[in-house]
């Protein structure tokens, strides 16, 4: 048995790739780990962090092991799982060292100099190809219909993506007016756009006003509301809230699917009252709600700054429909999300009561206004707790009538609630899950008030045929789950057999840079150590005795320092390159955002 505190995500990890090898229908990681029934987690959050952050980094730890392995053809080891754990602990984990013991452990910390420079190599060779969440996952582009249409947007965009065959534009496949791009695009889309800020015209392209970078599951909410309130025919008008509102994304998508809905029909224009108790915040809403809204006649949003638990439901006799999004602990968020799991178990679980009690009291709140029929509550955690548990309690306390409804947009979506042991309730509730679905993870609820909601069944081909009958308008594919993975891994694979082959190319008398770095070391080691000037002819001798001199232990060290500090510097210099002009698209990219705010 091995005495390393890493074995339990080992053995996850190792389960999770001997089942992909042999069966057909294998499960994911989180399938393995949460109990089907209960929707407990069957391990220690500690574990399933650990073999979480393994697969997202696995491809460059296969290549920093592959590496290893090349210059080291005895080195073999059996437990692959744990190998990963350990590597990737030494490497790229928090504290960059391995805890515990064992032959493995002291097998690598041995190595790790050697290990490193593999890693930095590889990051340098190939840092638009790293295969990670962040360089794979898609990014959303959500068009302010309330500004321009989804095909002007589309034709600005096909415009200014012309040049790069790789910047392919896909409809979402569950939100309309969402357009999905590669990662690296999001940077060219507002630079490129930034000298046109100025064209405040509805109907102009304007990359402050035209789109809202939002990310896929924070589109649901309001998708969801709006798509009850239609299928509704009892209500002339619509007059809505959103509780928790600031920064205004969730407000400014519920306008602007409202303002398309109004269009089709003699309706009056429709109130949003948004809410938010921050003064800061509040007035970043206000702003961008005005950017983003005004000029749309069909819509009006009333920003106010206050404390929703204070409102007085007699004041908004109206209101029809409530979004609530309060705060949550953010654990589905993919930066947040990974950290949130490798929290001491006791850590965050006062925090987590805090805010479960905060969205109870905020969810009760909302079902005690008068006219409200629908009510969609949302948040960004992965937390039972913050999630399934809160709709329960709540439920508990109203009549009957109150209950869980299947948003009709939504209808194709898979991934349901988390089921408790009695209830049903989840099979209508929506699950985003951050490590399949490819954006955030979320929770949405949709809660109607009154029995004549009707609860047929819904058909889930129609939502989907709408996205299509959408994207056929637009000339756009319809995004399918993992294309920007599988194009990256791709192009990751094509890079490395690029390299290999060139390096195989190289003849054994022809000198690799690397090899002339290594001989210039050598060159300059023995002018030190002897003192005198060589000659040419002495360095290469001292290049070709290189192997002679390699079993003396000090020789093999003091060649191997100097050979990798070149190397090293180069590969620095060129990950520093790399890094600075990342952070300045990103700087960039911040400045737009902030502009736009
Ligand atoms: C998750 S954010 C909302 C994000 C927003 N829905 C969007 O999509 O842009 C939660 C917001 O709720 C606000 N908030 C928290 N407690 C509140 C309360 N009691 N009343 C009103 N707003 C509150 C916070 O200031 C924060 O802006």
């Amino acid at each position: 048995m091995s005495s390393s505190p890493y074995q339990p995500a080992a053995t996850l990890l190792n389960q999770l790739w001997e089942q992909s090898d042999q069966s057909k229908r294998k499960k994911s990681l989180k399938s393995l780990v949460f109990d089907d029934k209960t929707g407990q987690l069957k391990c220690s959050k500690t574990t399933y962090a650990q073999a979480c952050h393994v697969q997202k980094h696995l491809p460059t730890l296969q290549a920093v092991w592959k590496k290893h392995v090349h210059q080291n053809p005895a080195v073999t080891v059996q437990n692959e799982g744990l190998l990963y754990v350990l590597l990737y602990e030494l490497l790229l984990g928090p504290n960059q060292s391995i805890r515990g013991g064992g032959k493995l452990k002291r097998q690598l910390t041995q190595q790790e100099a050697a290990l490193r420079k593999h890693l930095r190599q590889i990051q340098a060779s190939s840092p638009g190809e790293e295969t990670s969440d962040d360089d794979t996952w898609p990014r959303y582009i959500r068009v302010n219909t309330c500004q321009n249409t989804t095909q002007q947007v589309v034709d600005v965009l096909r415009s200014i993506m012309s040049d790069d065959a790789n910047f392919t534009i896909y409809l979402d496949a569950h939100v309309s007016d969402l357009l999905v791009v590669p990662p690296s695009a999001t940077a060219l889309i507002l630079s490129h756009t930034a000298g046109d800020a100025d064209k405040k015209e509805k109907g102009k392209w304007n990359p402050q006003t035209s789109i809202v970078l939002q990310d896929k599951s924070s589109c649901f909410p309001a998708l969801c509301l709006v798509s009850l309130l239609s299928a509704d025919p009892r209500f002339q008008s619509w007059e809505l809230m959103d509780a928790c509102a600031a920064p205004g994304n969730k407000t400014t998508h519920l306008a602007a699917l409202a303002s398309q809905f109004m269009a089709g029909t003699q309706q009056k224009p429709c109130t949003i009252h948004a809410l938010d108790r921050d003064k800061q915040r509040h007035a970043l809403l206000q702003r961008r709600c005005e950017a983003l809204v005004n000029g749309d006649d069909r819509v009006l949003i009333q920003t106010k700054q206050q404390d929703f638990l204070t409102v007085n439901p007699k004041e908004y006799l109206n209101v029809r429909g409530i979004l609530l999004d309060p705060t949550c602990s953010g654990s589905g968020m993919r930066d947040k999300g990974l950290k949130h799991l490798t929290e001491k178990e006791n850590e965050g679980e006062e925090r987590l009561e805090k805010l479960s009690y905060f969205q109870y009291k905020a969810l009760l709140h909302a079902c005690s206004f008068p006219q409200v029929e629908y009510i969609v509550y949302s948040t960004c955690s992965v937390n039972a707790e913050e999630n399934e548990n809160v709709v329960h309690r709540v439920l508990a306390e109203l009549p009957s009538t109150w209950h869980v409804v299947p948003p009709p947009a939504l209808a194709h979506w898979k991934r349901r609630g988390q089921a408790s042991s009695k209830d049903t309730d989840e099979k209508h509730m929506i699950r985003v899950d951050p490590l399949e679905d490819e954006t955030n993870g979320f929770f949405v609820c949709c809660l109607a008030r009154s029995s004549l909601h009707s609860m047929s069944k819904q058909d889930a081909s129609l939502p989907r045929k709408a996205i299509q009958k959408q994207a056929k308008v637009l000339g756009l594919p319809v995004y399918t789950p993992n294309t920007f993975a599988t194009m990256a891994k791709e192009s990751k694979k094509q890079t490395m057999e690029a390299t290999n082959k060139s390096e195989k190319n190289r003849t054994g008398n022809e000198k690799t840079p690397k090899e002339s770095i290594s001989s210039q070391c050598d060159t300059n080691l023995d002018r030190k150590k002897n003192g005198k000037r060589k000659t040419a002819d002495d360095a290469s001798s001292s290049q070709n005795s290189k192997k002679t001199r390699s079993s003396k232990i000090s020789g093999v060290k003091d060649v191997a320092v100097k050979e990798s500090d070149a190397d090293d510097k180069h590969a620095k210099k060129r990950a520093k390159r790399l890094e600075w002009k990342q952070k300045q698209r990103e700087a960039k990219l911040q400045r737009l955002q902030v502009k736009s705010k």
